[in-house]
């Protein structure tokens, strides 16, 4: 039997292994138009304590996986292990557990009641009024679940989530239709039950939720993973860096024009470009590369190498093909 405590997640154990451990996960529905293929072979393996975006278009697969991860649906092919254990196991012992996009309040009963009820049905909730409080429901405790927003109601969903106290906390799209001051709010107390020693695992289209909130960005496309990797690397990894650098204003235009020229023949340059101050800014696929020659061949200041937007990366990522998986950590050849 799993011991809970009720200020947060019980101690991962050496022996409990990976947090989560996804292994050739497949998943196909039979439906009346045929065979769709939702996840294509899944390979993830997720550390306890890390909070990781699952992230990817519409119909990548991201319900579907996490559908899988929580025994909510059996995969076609491959296995799941949720702290070395099935699913539905993992979930009987209160390791983990979820808030989905979707599932049943019961409207006639208030928040607290609700909250009251479904602790009823663990051993050793966490108490009613502390996870009340850590989801930002103590003032709406007495109102009832019909009269609350959607944003209010996902909230709840959190803390019937919390109850259990689970070592593991899945989310799909938890956010989806909160306004930004509620997703902010949540996410603030999102960063709370992380820094309790929870793993959380999160779908959604959100990039900046990704951004600001995950270690790891999975980038998850037609069921597959396609990029895997902090968000620094995802981004480096599909947008390339741009070096910026003032040319010396010593240079005549004859030779700030030659330096140009020569930079475009640079095998790491992408593109370069220049205003009238002398300011250049050259898209680099080799950057160490590019600004080596700035600083010391040009004899340029003021360099500085910035990475592209996620959501540059994002597109160029999702846009791409997708038969072969890639990890954004591991030396990659970046494309123009
Ligand atoms: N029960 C089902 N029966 C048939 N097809 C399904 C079923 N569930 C999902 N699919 C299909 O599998 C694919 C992946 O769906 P999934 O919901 O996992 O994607 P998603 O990444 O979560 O998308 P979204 O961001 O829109 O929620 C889609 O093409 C979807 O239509």
């Amino acid at each position: 039997m799993t011991t809970t405590h009720p200020s947060g997640p019980t101690a991962a154990r050496p022996s409990d292994g990976p947090a989560v451990a996804l292994r050739s996960l497949t998943k196909t529905f039979r439906t009346r138009a045929g065979e769709v293929t939702a996840v294509r072979g899944i390979d993830l393996t997720i550390q306890p304590g890390e909070v990781v975006a699952v992230l990817g278009p519409n119909g990548a697969g991201k319900t579907t996986t996490l559908d899988m991860l929580l025994g909510l649906t059996d995969p076609t092919s491959g296995s799941v292990e949720v702290f070395g254990l099935a699913p539905r196991r993992a979930i009987a012992t209160a390791r983990v557990s979820a808030v989905l996009q979707t599932g049943g309040l019961l409207h006639d009963l208030t928040v607290a009641e609700t909250v009251r009820l479904i602790a009823s049905t663990y051993r050793h909730p966490a108490p009613v009024d502390d996870v009340l409080a850590r989801a930002g429901l103590t003032d709406l405790a007495s109102r009832l679940v019909s009269k609350c927003s959607g944003g209010e109601q996902q909230r709840l969903r959190f803390a019937l989530a919390l109850l259990p106290e689970p070592d593991l906390l899945v989310l799909d799209e938890p956010t989806a239709g909160m306004d930004v001051t509620a997703r902010r709010d949540f996410w603030a107390t999102m960063h709370a039950e992380a820094a309790r020693g929870r793993t959380v695992v999160f779908a959604t289209h959100y990039l900046e939720e990704a951004d600001q909130f995950a270690d790891r960005i999975v980038v998850v496309a037609d069921g597959l993973v396609i990029a895997d990797g902090t968000t620094a690397e995802i981004r480096s990894r599909a947008s390339g860096r741009t070096v910026r650098a003032t040319l010396p204003e010593t240079l005549s235009f004859e030779e700030r024009h030659q330096t140009l020229v020569a930079l475009r023949r640079h095998p790491g340059a992408a593109s370069v470009t220049a205003d009238d101050s002398g300011r250049v800014a050259v898209v680099a696929t080799d950057s160490d590369a590019v600004a080596r020659v700035l600083l010391v061949d040009v004899g340029a200041h003021d360099l500085e190498v910035v990475t592209g937007s996620l959501d540059d990366a994002f597109v160029a990522l999702t846009s791409a093909p997708t038969s072969a998986p890639t990890d954004a950590s591991a030396p990659q050849e970046e494309s123009r």
